[in-house]
């Protein structure tokens, strides 16, 4: 379990999906929570603005998770990037299906970079009986996890994305500077909408969770930045009672 000595700790640490269909809702989100530090700027809203929303994010002075999960032939990926390394993100994802190859090559173009790329080892919308049924994988969720992230390590990857409930076998096989980002996350603990491996924020952090990106949870709430407050609180308040 991380040790928050404040709220603001806990929120450097949570990443909020900045999941709007166009630059002036991204705008207006970002001044309704102006307490988020770390942005993830996924396929919508880019495809929607490009890298203005880059500039605006680095503006505020905003860490930025660009989330394009790249996944194509290694000459490919690595081109595009060797693109968006001038944005100078903090974040990029890419599939680890891609395979090793791809996972080197782009890698290699962001050597240099601040730039750390993470790959997206299972998407957490896909549980047990669709990885068997539907994509024909008879590995269980965490074997699969564990193999698809030992491809990130072994090209060389900063980290990986994965449910926070498949955590804590990364931590413990790879040590905790190979980032483990957690998407799925229910302040309920249920899996909601399109996502099947969920788990609490708290539960999320105790279980080794590096980073959270949490979306709706937040953005759809009444009160976004009273959700997203709560949300840190919460995680807080665990860790002092693990660490009485
Ligand atoms: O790469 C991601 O960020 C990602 C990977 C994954 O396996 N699951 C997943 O939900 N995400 C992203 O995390 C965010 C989750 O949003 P909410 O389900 O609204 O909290 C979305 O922007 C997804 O695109």
């Amino acid at each position: 379990m991380p040790v928050f000595e404040s709220p603001t700790a806990v929120a450097a640490k949570i990443i909020v999906a900045l999941d709007v269909p166009t630059l002036s809702e991204a705008i207006a989100t970002l001044k309704a929570l102006p307490q988020v530090q770390f942005w993830k700027v996924g396929l919508e809203l880019f495809c929607a603005t490009g890298p203005a929303i880059l500039e605006v994010l680095k503006a505020e002075e905003k860490r930025i998770f660009l989330d394009l999960k790249l996944h194509d032939i290694p000459n490919t990926v690595a081109a595009a990037a060797r693109a968006i390394a001038p944005f100078g993100v903090d974040f990029l994802t890419i599939h680890t299906a891609t395979g090793l190859a791809g996972l080197q090559a782009a890698q290699a173009a962001l050597a240099h970079t601040p730039t750390q790329l993470l790959g997206v080892t299972l998407l957490t919308s896909i549980d047990a009986v669709t990885l068997r049924t539907q994509l024909q994988c008879d590995l269980e969720v965490p074997t699969y996890v564990k193999r698809m992230a030992s491809l990130a390590y072994e090209a060389g990857l900063g980290g990986i994305v994965c449910s926070a409930q498949e955590a804590a076998q990364i931590k413990t096989l790879w040590g905790e500077s190979f980032l483990r980002v957690c998407p799925g996350i229910r302040p309920t603990g249920t899996a909601t909408a399109d996502q099947a491996r969920s788990l609490t924020p708290e539960a999320a952090f105790a279980a080794g969770a590096s980073y959270l990106v949490i979306g709706r949870p937040i953005l759809t709430a009444p009160d976004p930045a009273q959700a997203f407050a709560d949300i840190c609180q919460r995680c807080l308040t665990e860790k002092r009672d693990a660490n009485p």
